[in-house]
């Protein structure tokens, strides 16, 4: 079984072309959502522990959590070292099940496939990549989104050009929805000649 990693940077078109391998059959594990879902279960007691009152109802409260650790490198180590493992554990299960259930392919749609050291654990990169005035414009059309957020975004992320020197393929968004499609279908012939 094929283990791809999917990845890009803020607006670059991840989300829209992770759903073009689902539409191709191919099983896709969001890791965005994994957080969200341990941030309703599994992970809440730890995280209130280390960081007391981030947690309302049962939930954490990602904007309090944001306020405690985006600012603080070493606040953010110590969310990472008890986020990370429960994240790696969802994985590793999900593999498990795809690999019974004869998977050939499977996509893990990691944000931070780069700055969390995933890549690692996957066969093949893929990133999604826009020019950077379109990038731009995608970010800021969004509700709440400045210049500065934008900038403070782009200035934690591994920058694009890095993401693409070290990809094994590259999907562009730039060229609209269609053009994308044609080369998630591409990347996938190749992956099944490569097996
Ligand atoms: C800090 C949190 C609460 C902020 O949540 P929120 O919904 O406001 O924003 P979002 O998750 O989209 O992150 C916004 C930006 O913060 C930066 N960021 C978030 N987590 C990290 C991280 N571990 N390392 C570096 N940058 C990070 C990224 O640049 C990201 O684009 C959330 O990101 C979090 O819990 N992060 C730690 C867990 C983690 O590492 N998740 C990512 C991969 S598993
Ligand atoms: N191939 C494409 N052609 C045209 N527009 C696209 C394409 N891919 C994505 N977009 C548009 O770009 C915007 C951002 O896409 P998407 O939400 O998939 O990005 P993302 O990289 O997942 O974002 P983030 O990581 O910031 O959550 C959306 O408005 C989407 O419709």
């Amino acid at each position: 079984m094929l283990r791809v990693g999917l990845t890009g940077s803020i607006g670059m078109g991840k989300s829209t072309t992770a759903q073009m391998f689902r539409e191709a059959g191919v099983p896709v594990l969001d890791s965005d959502q994994i957080v969200h879902d341990l941030y309703r279960g599994p992970a809440v007691a730890p995280i209130e522990a280390a960081f007391p009152g981030v947690s309302v109802d049962g939930v954490v409260d990602r904007g309090r959590l944001a306020a405690q650790v985006l600012a603080d490198p070493e606040a953010l180590k110590r969310l990472e070292a008890i986020v990370h493992p429960l994240v790696w554990a969802a994985r590793d299960d999900f593999l498990k099940d795809q690999e019974k259930k004869g998977a050939s392919i499977v996509v893990y749609d990691v944000p931070l496939l780069f700055e969390t050291g995933a890549e690692k654990s996957v066969d093949a990169i893929v990133v999604v990549s826009a020019p950077e005035d379109v990038q731009k414009a995608r970010v800021l059309a969004r509700p709440g989104m400045t210049e500065e957020k934008f900038a403070a975004i782009l200035a934690k992320q591994v920058p694009d050009a890095e993401k693409r020197a070290r990809a094994d393929f590259v999907v562009h968004t730039g060229q609209g929805i269609e053009a994308a499609r044609r080369e998630v279908q591409a990347i996938l012939d190749e992956l099944e000649r490569r097996r």
